[in-house]
């Protein structure tokens, strides 16, 4: 099974020090997790290694946004989860939005979330692709307030001409200064080079239904779960 990287190449966000201020870190990955794979779980392992994240939510939507339509129901994502919480303890669930039939607008969690932990830093994780589509996103502006975005690489995609795509609205939100970034609560977007992890879920429902799935791309728990309720076929 693939492993996250043991050598990290970007220096580490210095832990805030208790007389500088209280803030905690907590990261939360949002997704469909349809199916959750090694490619959510092991850029998230290294974020919060290399931010010193005290806690790491997997936030799975009800109904993401900007997709049509899920393949597994909300019950099964959220079950497959829950396995991956189970085997890296640094994960834990957060099952907010699985309980309301809005679509699940970050913004609206975030908003929760800050009312829950009003001292915390919070890391919402994604993807170099969902950047890419950030500014189309519920009052995207707003959810800088609540959250620094803390943006994983994907294989195909290079930083520079990423930041030359995006927005250009979303530039002076750009940076990697590590220690402005520890005594701001929220409002920055940072980009983190992790290991490059070429796994979807798209991928994983195609080569399910194709009968040539490469096992290494799930945790084995999720994986016996998806044989055992014959899920994506
Ligand atoms: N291999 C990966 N490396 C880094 N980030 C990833 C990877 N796969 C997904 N993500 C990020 O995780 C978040 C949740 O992703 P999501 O659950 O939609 O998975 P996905 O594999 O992109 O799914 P799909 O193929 O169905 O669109 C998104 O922000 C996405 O960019
Ligand atoms: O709030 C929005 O408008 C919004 C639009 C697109 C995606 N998101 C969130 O981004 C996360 C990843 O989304 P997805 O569709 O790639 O699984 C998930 O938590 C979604 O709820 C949020």
């Amino acid at each position: 099974m693939l492993k996250p990287s043991q050598h990290e190449s970007q220096s580490k966000l210095t832990p805030v020090k208790a007389s500088q201020q209280s803030f905690s870190r907590i990261g939360i990955l949002g997704g469909t997790f349809d199916p959750i794979h090694l490619g959510h779980i092991i850029p998230a392992i290294e974020n919060a290694n290399w931010l010193s994240l005290d806690k790491l939510y997997l936030l799975p939507a009800h109904i993401p946004p900007h997709k049509t339509q899920t393949s597994a129901n909300a019950t099964h994502r959220k079950a497959m989860v829950e396995l991956v919480c189970q085997q890296y303890p640094i994960f834990q669930l957060d099952d907010r939005e699985l309980y309301k039939d809005t679509p699940s607008y970050t913004l609206e969690s975030l908003k929760d979330i800050h009312q829950q932990y009003p001292n915390s830093q919070v890391f919402f994780i994604i993807g170099m692709d969902s950047l890419l589509t950030f500014t189309l996103w519920h009052h995207w502006s707003e959810i800088l307030k609540y959250c620094h975005l803390l943006v994983n690489t994907r294989p195909d995609y290079d930083v520079n001409a990423l930041k030359q795509a995006c927005h250009q609205s979303l530039s002076p939100y750009f940076t990697d200064d590590l220690t402005l970034l520890s005594n701001t609560q929220s409002g920055k977007i940072l980009f983190h080079q992790n290991t490059n992890i070429d796994i979807s879920s798209t991928q994983i429902r195609q080569a399910i239904k194709a009968n040539n799935l490469d096992e290494n791309t799930l945790c084995p728990s999720v994986l016996n779960y998806i044989k055992q309720h014959q899920l994506y076929r």
